[in-house]
C-alpha cells in the first residue's frame, strides 16, 4: 500500500469513507474489523470504552480490533483507512476484467479456482493469505463445484489449497455474530455442515487431495471421504476440536477409529495431537507422502496418467468400495452436526473463539 509522505488529508479520508458506502462487494468480516478499528481510532483517538462482555461477539471483536491499535496516531489510523479502502476499490474493479486464462478457468467462484484439463477438474481452496480457512461462502462454493466436476467429463476431480496451507479449516471469523443471532446461526451452520459433508460422501467420482501443507479441523477430517490423499512431506493434520470447545465432524468420530483404532484416533480427535506426513500415512488417513520439493510433479504426473484409465470402470469401482458405508455416513454426518449446533452455543466454544480473534491463543 503506498503512503504519502504527508500522510492522507482529512479530504482523503472523508472521500474514503464514502467509497466504502458504495462498495459492492462485501470485503467479509476481517477487513470490515480493520477498516471499523482504524475509523475508530482516525475518528477518535485510542480506544478507551469499556469492553463488551464476552458474549457481545460482535461488539467484543470490534472493541478488540479498536483496543489492539493501542496508541497508533490519528493520522497513521487515517492513512492505513484510505489505504485499506483504495486496495478494496481497485481489487473489485480488476475482479471484473476479464482474466487470459479465463477459457480453461470457470468463472462463478469468488473463493476458489476451478479447471478442467487432461481428464481432471481441480478445486483449489483460494484465500491464501488467510490460510485458505473456511468461510460460509467457501462452503457453498466447494458444493457447487463438486455438484458440477460430478457431471462434466472429468475423469477424477480434485481438491487443493492455493499457497503454504492446505487449510487451516472452519474460518473462526464465522463465529463473529451478536448473541441473538448465536441460535439460529448455529441451526444453519449444522445445516451447511450436514450439507457440506453429504456432498463428499455422496460423490460419485474418484476424489483426490492433493494436500499441499498444513491441514486443520474439518481439512483433516473430512481427508477419510476422498479416495485418495497425496501429501507434502510439509504437511502437517491437526484436529484440535477439545481445544476450541468442539466436536469432531465429517463422519470422524465413525471414520477415524474405524481406519487407526479408537486409541490412535482419540489422540488425534480428543487430545488434538497433531501429526506429521509421515505419521498420517502411517494411520492410513494419507495415501502417499512426497517432498515438498517435487511434491506437484510426482502428484500430477501420477494423477494425469490415472486419468487415462477408463471412466466407467474408475466411477463404478469407487461406487463398490463406498456403497456399503454410504447411509451409516449419513447417519452419523447429521448426528455429528446436531452435537455441533450446540457446541456452538457453549461457554467453551464462545470463549475459545474469542481467544484466537483477540491473538491470545494459536493452535
Ligand atoms: C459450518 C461448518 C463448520 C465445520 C466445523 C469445523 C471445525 C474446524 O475446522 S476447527 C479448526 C478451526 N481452525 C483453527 O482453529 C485454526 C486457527 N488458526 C490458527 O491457529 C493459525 O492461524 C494457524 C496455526 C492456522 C496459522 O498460524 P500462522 O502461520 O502464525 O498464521 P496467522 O495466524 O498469522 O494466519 C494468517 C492469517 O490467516 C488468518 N487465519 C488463519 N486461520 C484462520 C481460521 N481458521 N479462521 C480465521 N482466520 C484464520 C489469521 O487470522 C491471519 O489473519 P490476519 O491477522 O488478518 O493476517
Amino acid at each position: 500500500m503506498s503512503k504519502t509522505a504527508m500522510g492522507a488529508s482529512q479530504k482523503d479520508f472523508e472521500s474514503a469513507v464514502n467509497q466504502m458506502k458504495l462498495l459492492k462487494k462485501d470485503p467479509g468480516n476481517e477487513v470490515k474489523l480493520k477498516l471499523y478499528a482504524h475509523y475508530k481510532q482516525a475518528t477518535e483517538g485510542p480506544c478507551n470504552t469499556p469492553k463488551p462482555g464476552v458474549f457481545d461477539l460482535i461488539n467484543k471483536a470490534k472493541w478488540d480490533a479498536w483496543n489492539a491499535l493501542g496508541n497508533l496516531p490519528k493520522e497513521t489510523a487515517r492513512q492505513n483507512y484510505v489505504d485499506l479502502v483504495s486496495g478494496l476499490s481497485s481489487s473489485s474493479d480488476s475482479s471484473s476484467q476479464v482474466k487470459p486464462e479465463a477459457d480453461r478457468k470457470q468463472a462463478g467462484y469468488e473463493t476458489l479456482v476451478m479447471t478442467s484439463e487432461d481428464g481432471i477438474t481441480k478445486i483449489m481452496l483460494n484465500r491464501p493469505t488467510k490460510m485458505n480457512a473456511l468461510t460460509t461462502q467457501m462452503y457453498q462454493e466447494i458444493m457447487l463445484a463438486l455438484e458440477a466436476a460430478s457431471k462434466d467429463d472429468s475423469t477424477i476431480t480434485v481438491l487443493t489449497g492455493n499457497g503454504s496451507y492446505f487449510s487451516s479449516g472452519n474460518d473462526l471469523t464465522n463465529f463473529v455474530i451478536s448473541p441473538d443471532e448465536l441460535e439460529e446461526r448455529a441451526r444453519r451452520g449444522a445445516i451447511l455442515l450436514r450439507d457440506f459433508v453429504g456432498c463428499f460422501i455422496d460423490f460419485p467420482k474418484p476424489l483426490v487431495a492433493v494436500v499441499n501443507g498444513p491441514a486443520v479441523g474439518i481439512s483433516v477430517t473430512i481427508l477419510r471421504l476422498f479416495d485418495l490423499v497425496y501429501a507434502s512431506d510439509r504437511a502437517t493434520f491437526h484436529t484440535p476440536f477439545s481445544h476450541l470447545g468442539q466436536t469432531p465432524e465429517a463422519c470422524s468420530s465413525y471414520t477415524f477409529p474405524s481406519l487407526m483404532g479408537p486409541a490412535k484416533a482419540a489422540e488425534m480427535l480428543i487430545f488434538g495431537k497433531k501429526l506429521t506426513a509421515a505419521e498420517a500415512c502411517a494411520r492410513g488417513l494419507v495415501t502417499e507422502v512426497f517432498p515438498d520439493s517435487t511434491f506437484q510433479k510426482e502428484v500430477w504426473t501420477r494423477l494425469k496418467a490415472y486419468s487415462k484409465l477408463p471412466r466407467n470402470a474408475l466411477r463404478i469401482s469407487k461406487q463398490m468400495i463406498r456403497n456399503h458405508e454410504k447411509e451409516k455416513l449419513h447417519a452419523i454426518n447429521a448426528e455429528e452436526s446436531r452435537i455441533l449446533q450446540e457446541r456452538w452455543q457453549s461457554d467453551e466454544c464462545m470463549n475459545a473463539i474469542m481467544n484466537f480473534l483477540s491473538r491470545k491463543a494459536k493452535l
